[in-house]
């Protein structure tokens, strides 16, 4: 079969929801006293938007190949991930075979480390690696997880993340998983409101219902060991994201102090596989939580998964919807899947992308069937009714 070559690569952007799913409306739950780094600010606590939490948006990444077929994927990044796209990367799609994923992947990394290594860039680079296996399977007429292996299972469990796992659980998730809402700036009376809302939700869930809490890098050391330990009575089952992603050794620590039987996940922000290997080897947790949309796409996480494996370590990435389904969909070490509830209040499901997407599945009593994946690609569409912009069209 001989492969079509790449004849055009477009990036644009997109406002409100979408793959930035921080970029909400007002009242949503998202954006309610949520705990982070910048919490020590009284001013920037209420609000994640206040300090810019949502600044960059989404880009769309689309990539055409000489026969006709687009391939496209979606991430955060925004506008300056629209620029790295058309002014930077590119110059190694343009002419190049669909299948030199791989070569592309090398090639994209390594002219950006000046810059790059983290953060934004690799954001970019995971979109346009996505972008490229949808172009992939499309040709192939196959869905992604077919060319990653196929399914190990039946169907995808999830567990939700919102500010009502009560209700969660009445939707059929295995789980729940709380934003925290008070930092270590907030003081005891703080830590006193995080453990009331954990036993709160203990009361209303029963005791079989997982109950976690996600800190997005809003804590220390101390005040996560004390949190922890005051947690256990009311059966936490993970701490998540506790600490800056550049402190792995703050991360050992609190592995090491947490009580027996509680879980430390962290990786959302992590990216690349040097990244993970350093939050691996050091020891640093019990799940790894990359974001396929973040850490490098699906050339780089078949590469963080097997290196976890190897650590024996759980691969739950964090939301990115279907990037997400399908790869979990393929990997023993990844047994289950997190759904982001994006719904305002959260009392019902709705895709976790949207308004962005077409034919987005989602979980039905906390479930997928893998079967719901089988449309060539990612098995999306952008829906044509939101607006796409694009800031820097080359030539
Ligand atoms: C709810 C968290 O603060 C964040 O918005 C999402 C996240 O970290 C997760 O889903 O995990
Ligand atoms: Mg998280």
């Amino acid at each position: 079969m001989t492969m079509p070559t790449i004849t055009a690569v477009r990036a644009f952007t997109v406002r409100g929801g979408g793959a930035d799913y921080h970029d909400q409306g007002k009242g949503h739950w998202i954006d309610d006293h949520i705990g982070t780094p910048m919490g020590k600010y009284p001013e920037y606590r209420q609000s994640r938007q206040s300090f810019g939490i949502n600044v960059l948006g989404t880009l769309v990444v689309e990539i055409e190949a000489d026969d006709g077929t687009v391939g496209f994927a979606v991430t955060t990044a925004g506008e300056i991930g629209a620029f790295i796209v058309e002014k930077h990367l590119s110059r190694f799609l343009i002419g190049r075979k669909v299948t030199e994923i791989e070569k592309i992947w090398d090639q994209m990394y390594f002219a950006t480390q000046y810059y790059g290594r983290k953060g934004v860039v690799l954001n970019t680079i995971s979109g346009v690696d996505l972008a490229l296996w949808d172009l992939l399977a499309k040709v192939r007429q196959e869905p992604v997880h077919a060319l990653l292996g196929g399914p190990v299972r039946d169907e995808l469990q999830f567990y939700a993340t919102g500010a009502r796992p009560d209700l969660a659980k009445e939707m059929g998730f295995i789980g729940g998983k709380l934003p925290l809402h008070h930092v270590p700036a907030e003081g005891e009376e703080g830590l006193k409101k995080n453990i009331e809302l954990l036993a709160d939700m203990r009361s209303r869930c029963g005791d079989d219902f997982w109950l976690m809490y996600d800190c997005w890098m809003s804590l220390d050391v101390n005040y996560a060991t004390r949190l922890a330990h005051k947690a256990q009575e009311y059966g936490l089952k993970w701490i998540e994201e506790c600490l800056s992603p550049d402190d792995y050794w703050g991360y050992a620590e609190l592995k090491k102090n947490v009580p027996k039987g509680m879980l430390v996940t962290t990786g959302e922000h992590e990216a690349t596989r040097w990244g993970f290997r350093m939050l691996l080897e050091m020891e640093c947790c019990d799940i790894i939580q990359p974001d396929v949309g973040w850490c490098g796409g699906v050339t780089e996480l078949i590469k963080i998964s097997a290196l976890a494996d190897a650590h024996s370590k759980l691969v739950v990435p964090h939301g990115s919807s279907v990037y997400s389904y399908h790869f979990v969909i393929t990997r023993q070490n990844s047994p289950f899947a997190e759904f982001l509830m994006m719904h305002p209040v959260p009392d019902q499901v709705v895709p976790m992308f949207t308004p962005l997407l077409l034919d987005e599945p989602v979980p039905v009593n906390g479930r997928m069937k893998a079967s719901a994946l089988d449309k060539p690609g990612f098995g999306v569409r952008l829906n044509p009714e939101v607006t796409l912009h694009r800031p820097y069209p080359v030539g």
